[in-house]
């Protein structure tokens, strides 16, 4: 059994990669093995999570999900404690495996009752698994329901029951998680659903049983790449060495916005940060921040420079795009470059063009601006995170940062797409993603390949804000930039 956090590098398998998975290790076991293995591996975490629980509530579903809650139940029960099953469906129906973990149950002499308990100290959560299809109504809801409310711990079998595994996504009517209350156990596979949109909420710390049976081959659906490795800086290196960021942005009234990617770009470890302003009547020089070199974003060859391109840039963006398409030799495309994009088909077609030429670019859209690039709806990027940023990859042939909880980060090529695991709601607050812009620029400016800058900036922008002192002053999107690691 291992913890997943940040720190960890793995595939994950979306749900029909995991039923062929579950079929190939399940034949080449005795029947019942893998249940028998997941319930103790429940059992052992929940006596874990709760050593001294008098009740341990264990509510289970109608097919297997609800048979490794039978099994949890009989190994507490084996071991002293007292779980009270309350369970779904009819009997007769159970799957073979369940069927056969009910009877152990019983042997063991669980407690059944048809209510679930008013006090316990945990709840086991086995009611749905990757085989959920529908959302949860009835005994079914109100439980989960009882759950969220008693603010008590929650452990999740293989997944939170109403999660979508492939998605993150919960099911209507299914009460949003509070993370701190949550843990999840899963089984053969690491599913994308509990890393993005809502799964982080829904699960909280994630352990993960391979239940003996290893490592599987198949292609991952996506993947978690852990901490990124440190990039030693030689001695014999010159500013030269780590290439030049420009900044362009910074509209009238929006200077801060460039201000930020460029100070995250300099703290970042780019040998030289220019600042492309688009306010003709903004300052010649940023007094904080001498090192910055303002000046106006017309004047600037990017022919030798990455560019980070859109923050705070208005409209007025949009006009110096085809240039900054064609000349630039490395370049980032946030907020409002990528809104002129949504709205031109000419620069989605320029794009593209730069894309297939192998140009490295990197798009850093939130949901609302992946939305206005896909011509959909911010629920329907939500829906399904990872689709929508491969669609993006592909379409335009870049490299794809869908930002929020889970950011996905796509390639337009084959590899698969990662989700990042750092980071956490300390960074809902402005200007974080400028600083994200910047961070990543650095990193290009530096040579890093677009996917692998994009992914380590990622981790790297989350990390920090993993790493905030509870009891510090909130994370300001300036602290962020200048916490920015070379
Ligand atoms: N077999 C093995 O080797 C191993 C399996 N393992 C475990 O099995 C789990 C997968 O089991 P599973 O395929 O039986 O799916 P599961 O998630 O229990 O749900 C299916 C049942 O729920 C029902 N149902 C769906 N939605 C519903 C709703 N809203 N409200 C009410 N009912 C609803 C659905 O009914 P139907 O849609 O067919 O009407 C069906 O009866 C997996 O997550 C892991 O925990 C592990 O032990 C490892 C070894
Ligand atoms: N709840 C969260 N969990 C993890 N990361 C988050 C969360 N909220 C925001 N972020 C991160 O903060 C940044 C916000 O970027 P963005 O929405 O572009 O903000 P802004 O436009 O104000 O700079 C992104 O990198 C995003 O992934
Ligand atoms: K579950």
């Amino acid at each position: 059994m291992q913890r997943i956090t940040s720190a960890t590098a793995a595939d994950l398998f979306d749900i029909a990669a995991t039923r062929r998975i579950e079929q190939a290790a399940s034949a080449a076991l005795p029947a019942h093995t893998l249940m028998r293995r997941a319930g103790l591996a429940v059992a052992k975490l929940a006596m874990a999570i709760a050593p001294h629980a008098r009740t341990i509530w264990v509510a289970c579903g109608p097919g297997n999900n609800g048979g490794d809650g039978f099994e949890a139940a009989a190994q507490l029960r084996h071991r002293g404690f007292f779980p009270v099953v309350t369970s779904i469906g009819d009997e007769g129906m159970l799957p073979p495996d369940a069927k056969a973990s009910l009877q152990r149950a019983r042997d063991a002499g669980v407690t059944f009752a048809s209510t679930p308990p008013s006090d316990y100290e945990l709840a086991i959560d086995a009611l749905l698994g990757i085989g959920s299809t529908r959302p949860p109504e009835g005994a079914m809801a109100d439980w989960l329901e009882k759950m969220h409310a008693s603010g008590q711990p929650v452990l999740c079998v293989d997944v939170p029951s109403g999660l979508n595994a492939d998605t993150g996504t919960l099911a209507q009517g299914v009460s949003p998680a509070q993370a701190s209350t949550r843990t999840c156990i899963t089984f053969l596979t690491l599913k994308p659903g509990l890393f993005t949109a809502q799964g982080r909420d829904a699960a909280g710390t994630v352990w993960f049983d391979d239940l003996g049976c290893g490592a599987f081959k198949d292609q991952p659906t996506a993947r978690i790449a852990g901490a990124p490795e440190a990039q030693p800086r030689n001695h014999a290196s010159h500013k030269g060495s780590y290439g030049d960021v420009a900044v362009i942005g910074g509209a009238s009234g929006m200077a801060g916005a460039a201000l930020l990617a460029g100070s995250a770009a300099l703290h970042g470890g780019a040998g030289r940060v220019f600042v492309g302003l688009l306010d003709p009547s903004a300052a010649p020089v940023d007094t904080a921040r001498p090192e910055l070199m303002l000046r106006d974003a017309r004047t600037l060859d990017l022919s030798s420079m990455t560019a980070v391109c859109g923050c705070g840039a208005g409209e007025a963006v949009g006009e110096l795009l085809p240039a900054v398409f064609s000349s630039a030799a490395a370049l980032v495309l946030d907020a409002d470059a990528l809104n002129a994009i949504a709205a031109d088909g000419v620069l989605q077609a320029q794009l593209a063009s730069r894309g297939k030429s192998g140009s490295p670019t990197v798009i850093t859209p939130h949901p609302l601006e992946a939305a206005r690039l896909l011509d959909r709806s911010v629920g329907e990027v939500q829906a399904d995170r990872l689709a929508a940023a491969r669609g993006l990859a592909a379409r335009f042939g870049v490299v794809a940062v869908l930002k929020g909880s889970g950011t996905v980060v796509a390639s337009p090529g084959e590899a698969p797409p990662i989700i990042n695991l750092s980071g956490n709601a300390r960074l809902a607050t402005a200007g974080t993603g400028d600083v994200l812009a910047g961070m990543i620029g650095a990193a290009l400016a530096a040579g890093r390949p677009a996917f692998e800058a994009a992914r380590e900036a990622v981790w790297q922008h989350g990390h920090i804000a993993d790493t905030w002192p509870a009891d510090a002053a909130p994370l300001t999107a300036g602290t962020l930039a200048r916490r920015a690691p070379v």
